[in-house]
């Protein structure tokens, strides 16, 4: 079995879902991860947004909207104006929920995670008839039941040894050989749905690979394949021809989008390479990632965006030490806040988090706990690894860099957006 995981971007219109057929071409023995079409995911955070601020004609906007997005994609794949009727019953189901819930604030991310399923459950639903049609032989597999993850909403994680069973059942009841399953949905142990966090669907294709012992994981993209940074960011990123599972650990979790950081470790596991591929371009190689590799011999720069710089001191100039630290970082890990840079002093104690929901409501707890807390937004951390001094001078460097902090090979700096 050979495990595909195709994004939004990939599948976000008619063209897309044509060239995933293509992509597919005679293969056999494949499990197929789709995410949402497109930016679906953030029109149904606005979808959630509506439920939560009682605005029930935002969400309903939205939810027309992506009704129509998805309907013309429809029409195109089938040449022809064209109903499917799995695809109707979902959004009249997401209407119900966004519309007539009665909405509890401890509720939140139970909503928010029921809400935003439907992209993946909608994308699943159009790839798997239009391949029926386009005579590629599919099953559908609702993943809410086949993965299993923590009782927890918004970032849970999968249960792999109680999903293995769930998903190798699910399979062996089926005659096809080609599956379609969703990214980034599982089932919480109550029966709920659950989101892995965004950017979840890599992860999910890794656990599929990993229960399945794959002999390979391909991600198509819309890249050539990983890049020594962002090329959106950084245009004169230069591809890398072969990564081992540590680099990109290191990668992912400084915040190189093109991996999500939880995808590696169930590859790694069964060490199973992942292939980093261009959907544009089957023919090319893109890059492959498993234990092994040659060294990386260019600098790599990763930007994480979105962050926000936390000086915390304690009130009464105490110094910030390990009983200290358990505190804050226990009060962080209740709000989900997640350190991607600490840095300490006597007295302080800085940290780049991602910006995120809850981070007011972690503030107003640690001012309490008896500490002052300051807030600096708009801000990224980059990550500049094998830097050379022409790297240091042009980014370690100048009035916007708010905190600095290097090893022999790796420099990383907290600065404004620019
Ligand atoms: N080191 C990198 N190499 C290649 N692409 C990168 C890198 N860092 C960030 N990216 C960005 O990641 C994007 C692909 O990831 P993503 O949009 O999450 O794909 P998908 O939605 O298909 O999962 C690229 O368009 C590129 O802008
Ligand atoms: N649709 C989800 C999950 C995901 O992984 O999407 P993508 O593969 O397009 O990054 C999101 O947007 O977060």
């Amino acid at each position: 079995m050979k495990v595909y995981k195709f994004g939004g971007a990939s599948v976000r219109n008619a063209d897309g879902v044509r060239n995933l057929r293509k992509i597919i071409d005679d293969e056999q023995n494949l499990f197929i991860i789709v995410s949402a079409m497109g930016k679906t995911t953030n029109a149904l955070e606005k979808v959630f947004e509506g439920l939560q601020k009682g605005d029930k004609q935002l969400s309903l906007e939205h939810v027309e909207s992506l009704r129509k997005y998805h309907a013309e994609i429809i029409d195109e794949l089938w040449h022809e104006p064209k109903r499917l009727p799995a695809v109707d019953a979902l959004f009249g189901e997401l209407e119900k929920v966004a519309t007539e819930t009665v909405y509890k604030p401890g509720d939140a991310e139970l909503w928010y995670d029921t809400i935003v399923a439907y992209g993946e459950l909608v994308s699943t639903t159009i790839i798997s008839e239009y391949l029926n049609y386009a005579g590629v032989s599919n099953r559908w597999i609702d993943m809410r039941r086949c993965f299993l993850t923590e009782q927890r909403h918004k970032d849970a994680g999968v249960n792999i040894e109680a999903s293995a069973s769930l998903l190798k059942n699910a399979l062996g009841k089926c005659v096809e050989n080609i599956f379609i399953g969703q990214g980034f949905i599982g089932g919480a142990p109550d029966g709920t749905t659950t989101t892995l966090g965004r950017e979840g669907s890599d992860y999910s294709a890794a656990v599929v690979a990993n229960i399945l012992d794959a002999e390979s994981m391909s991600v198509w993209k819309d890249v050539d394949g990983v890049m020594n940074a962002d090329p959106k960011a950084f245009p004169d990123a230069v591809q890398i021809a072969e990564l081992n599972y540590l680099d990109t650990i290191e990668l992912a979790y400084s915040g190189a989008q093109i991996i999500h950081p939880k995808t590696i470790k169930p590859l790694q596991n069964k060490n199973i390479p992942l292939y980093v591929r261009p959907f544009g371009d089957k023919r090319k190689p893109g890059t492959v990632i498993r234990g092994m590799s040659a060294p990386v011999d260019v600098p790599i720069l990763i930007l994480k965006k979105d962050q926000v710089l936390l000086t915390i001191r304690s009130r009464d100039f105490s110094f910030v030490l390990e009983e200290k630290f358990a505190t804050i970082f226990s009060l962080l890990e209740r709000f989900r806040i997640k350190a991607n840079l600490i840095h300490n002093s006597a007295v302080n104690l800085s940290l780049c988090v991602d910006n995120s929901w809850h981070i007011d409501e972690a503030i107003e707890a640690l001012r309490e706990a008896g500490f002052d807390v300051m807030k600096a937004e708009n801000m990224e951390l980059l990550t500049v690894r094998g830097y050379t001094d022409e790297l240091w001078r042009r980014y370690a460097r100048g009035p916007q860099v708010f905190v600095r902090q290097a090893t022999q090979s790796t420099v990383r700096v907290v600065r404004k957006r620019e």
